[in-house]
């Protein structure tokens, strides 16, 4: 009988508790009060709280389980991107183009899903844990939503109900910014987008000093590089990638996430004078799930259909969340 076997596969797919083994070996960075013979936990349950978006369920667990693995292999991967950074130079050396990288150059994590997803919980999470450690201490995050066009612009290219496709943002400046961040210029600024009023914040920019690596977070992240317009093909955001994260989730599950965080935020931020939303505190409950749920249906999930889950098999890691927000499968890609 001729043995079969199986079809090589560029992904490893872990259970929760296979990947939670791999924890091991994280090195305790502050442990007052540990229970002995447990892995220490580098946040407390009360940083973990502050961290978490609204209506994402996140605890102590889950940060031992998913999140310490996590950190402990970009760890590695910092150290090992580090090693062919200097690879490069010393191959290069003080040759034509002034040598190879700089050194330091800051390593960029991508952090993509769709709207609702809990990707601001994940990427805040990441970013303190691994600012815990002294290596790389400055880990700036950078939402895509600064490079959304103003309100005014989506309005003039009838794209207001387009809002989050690739189309709705400036793409060029969205890369230029991180090529910038990655080549080590001193300050490199973003625009900024407010959720209360909607818009860009007219005048108001985000400054990036020079951090030890950079987070990008946003809907869009792994999108393919666009054809210019010569025909040549640029760079896209993801070539800037050392790392990247997709938290994926079934679709009926982000929509009920989605609709959820609607009724929470009508009875919180929507209350605000500023809120673009304001409206929606002042009809029915009935009237503004109508619109959330439309605003789900006509925008957030065929832009999830459409743009965004094609991008997942591009993720180095899926993280994928059961109904309850918890990570339960994990798919790293080997190759
Ligand atoms: N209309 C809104 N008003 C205030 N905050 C909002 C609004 N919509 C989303 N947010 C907040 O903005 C953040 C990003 O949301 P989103 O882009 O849906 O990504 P994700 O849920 O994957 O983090 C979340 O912390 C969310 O609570
Ligand atoms: C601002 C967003 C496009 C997300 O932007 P990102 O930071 O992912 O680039 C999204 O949260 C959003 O507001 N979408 C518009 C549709 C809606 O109101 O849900």
């Amino acid at each position: 009988m001729p043995t079969r076997t199986a079809t090589p596969s560029p992904y490893v797919d872990l259970s929760r508790a296979e990947w939670s083994a791999l924890r091991r070996g994280v090195p305790p960075t502050r442990a007052p009060g540990a229970t002995p013979g447990t892995t220490p936990l580098p946040l407390t349950a009360d940083e973990v709280e502050a961290l978490r978006g609204l209506g994402d369920v996140i605890d102590l667990d889950e940060v031992r389980d998913v999140y310490l693995p996590l950190s402990r292999l970009l760890n590695l991967y910092v150290g090992a991107t580090h090693g062919l950074r200097n690879a490069l130079n010393t191959f290069l050396g003080d040759g034509p183009g002034g040598g190879g990288a700089q050194p330091g150059t800051p390593f960029v994590i991508g952090v993509a899903g769709s709207v609702a997803v809990g990707k601001s919980t994940v990427s805040r999470l990441l970013q303190a844990l691994l600012a815990r450690r002294p290596e790389h201490p400055h880990v700036a995050l950078v939402t895509t939503d600064g490079f959304l066009y103003p309100n005014a612009e989506l309005e003039r290219r009838g794209l207001m109900r387009r809002k989050g496709f690739p189309e709705s943002y400036d793409r060029r400046a969205l890369t230029r910014f991180v090529a910038d961040v990655k080549s080590g210029l001193p300050e490199v600024s973003a625009p900024v987008y407010s959720h209360l009023a909607y818009d860009i914040v007219p005048g108001e920019r985000l400054v990036v000093r020079r951090p030890d690596i950079l987070v990008v977070e946003g809907l869009n992240v792994l999108q393919p590089a666009l054809p210019g317009k010569d025909g040549r093909t640029r760079l896209a955001l993801s070539d800037h990638f050392d790392f990247s994260v997709y938290v994926d989730a079934r679709t009926e599950d982000i929509r009920r996430w989605y609709l959820e965080r609607f009724r929470a935020l009508r009875a919180t931020a929507f209350r605000d004078p500023a809120s673009y939303f304001r409206t929606y505190t002042r009809v029915s409950e009935a009237e503004a799930l109508a619109y959330a749920r439309d605003t789900w249906a006509t925008v957030n999930e065929p832009n999830l259909r459409q743009n965004i889950v094609p991008t997942r098999g591009r993720a180095t890691l899926v993280l994928h969340k059961a109904p309850d927000h918890t990570v339960r499968r994990i798919r790293l890609r080997k190759l």
